[in-house]
């Protein structure tokens, strides 16, 4: 059995982290030979809570849970870590965007990108699913200078699990039968939820999903936007924000980026290099691959003259948030 792994949650008193750290704890995100010890950050208030989420995940009994740390100090919660799910934040409610969260939650990642730059692994790979997602990865990174910029990334899969789940209800394919669709750009109802390179596999063959749906106003208006808005549409049936699916999302992502994403396309938002004529410097979703704990952005994929126009837009709110958050972080 390998030693264990340090991995942080934050928001750990939160309704993400209640689904997510089963997921952590039983091995379906670092593997099922990698034990873990568990450090729980959430603020001081919420101490008594996270005393009972201790008390559930001894009650698991988990093989794999071999140790847990509940603390509301970011430094002793970020020490030696090399897996941080950075999840504590406001989330959002009824009727706002999730950029109306910037001014509120900007500044949880500017002290715990602080916290990092001073006591994690600068292998650590982070993970932000706090909302505004992107742009909170981006201050994060730009106040931990001694971490590669690489090692910072923003949640966009679970609208590439939403897009996925879409195409195959659509196609009426299991879910895994889909594969390479692309989110481009912000965790924002500007993000572009692309299917042009998308495969389906239909009676043993792989075939694009453009040809196999041959509906390209779906593909184009009921598609994209469904994606773009199924957060806003958890919200509305549930009166709180999709927890159940974004830890899910939050375990995928992980696995991937430390076990490697195989022969599939997965997205990630990652500090743009300019590539596909997207704003630099900021934290774009790109089609990548991971091997090695690395991640590489796909090359070489056309872009039609709507799949720019959208591009564009969503680079432009990403620009715009990079503006008001700095602007914040003064
Ligand atoms: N990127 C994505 O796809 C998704 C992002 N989200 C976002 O994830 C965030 C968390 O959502 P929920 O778990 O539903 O919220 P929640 O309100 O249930 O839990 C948030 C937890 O974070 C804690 N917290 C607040 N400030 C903190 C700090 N400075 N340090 C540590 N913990 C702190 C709170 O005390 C609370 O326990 C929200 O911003 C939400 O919008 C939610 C779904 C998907
Ligand atoms: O919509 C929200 O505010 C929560 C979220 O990020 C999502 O469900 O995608």
């Amino acid at each position: 059995m390998a030693s264990p792994i340090k991995v942080v949650v934050t928001g750990a008193a939160g309704q993400i982290a209640y689904s997510l750290l089963y997921q952590i704890a039983s091995g379906s995100v670092f593997g099922p030979d990698q034990p873990v010890v568990l450090h729980l950050l959430d603020i001081a208030p919420m101490m008594g809570v996270l005393e009972g989420v201790v008390m559930e995940l001894a009650d698991c009994a988990l093989p794999l849970l071999a140790g847990v740390l509940p603390t509301a100090n970011p430094e002793e919660a970020f020490k030696d870590v090399a897996a941080p799910f950075l999840v504590g934040a406001m989330p959002r409610r009824k009727g706002m965007e999730r950029k109306d969260l910037l001014s509120a939650n900007v500044r949880i990642f500017k002290e715990q990108g602080q916290a990092l730059d001073k006591v994690a692994r600068k292998d650590v790979k982070v993970l932000v699913v706090g909302n505004p997602a992107n742009t909170n990865a981006l201050i994060c990174s730009k106040y931990a200078p001694s971490i590669p910029k690489e090692n910072f990334t923003a949640m966009t899969r679970l609208d590439q699990n939403r897009a996925q789940a879409q195409l195959a209800a659509k196609l009426g394919v299991p879910v895994q039968d889909v594969k390479n669709v692309i989110i481009w750009g912000n965790h924002s109802s500007t993000q572009f939820p692309d299917p042009s390179n998308a495969l389906v596999k239909i009676g043993g063959v792989e075939k694009p999903v453009p040809a196999a749906i041959n509906d390209d106003e779906f593909l184009k208006s009921t598609f994209v936007s469904t994606v773009q808005k199924r957060g806003a549409a958890v919200i509305a049936a549930r009166k709180m924000s999709s927890a159940l699916s974004a830890a899910k999302a939050a375990s995928d992502h992980m696995r991937d980026w430390f076990l490697g994403s195989g022969d599939r396309w997965v997205s990630m938002g990652v500090v743009s290099d300019g590539s596909y004529g997207t704003p630099r410097d900021t934290v774009f979703s790109f089609p990548v691959t991971t091997s090695n704990g690395k991640w590489k952005i796909v090359e070489g994929l056309t872009i039609s003259d709507f799949a720019r126009t959208m591009l564009d837009a969503t680079g432009k709110e990403l620009d715009e948030e990079k503006r008001d958050a700095l602007e914040v972080c003064k």
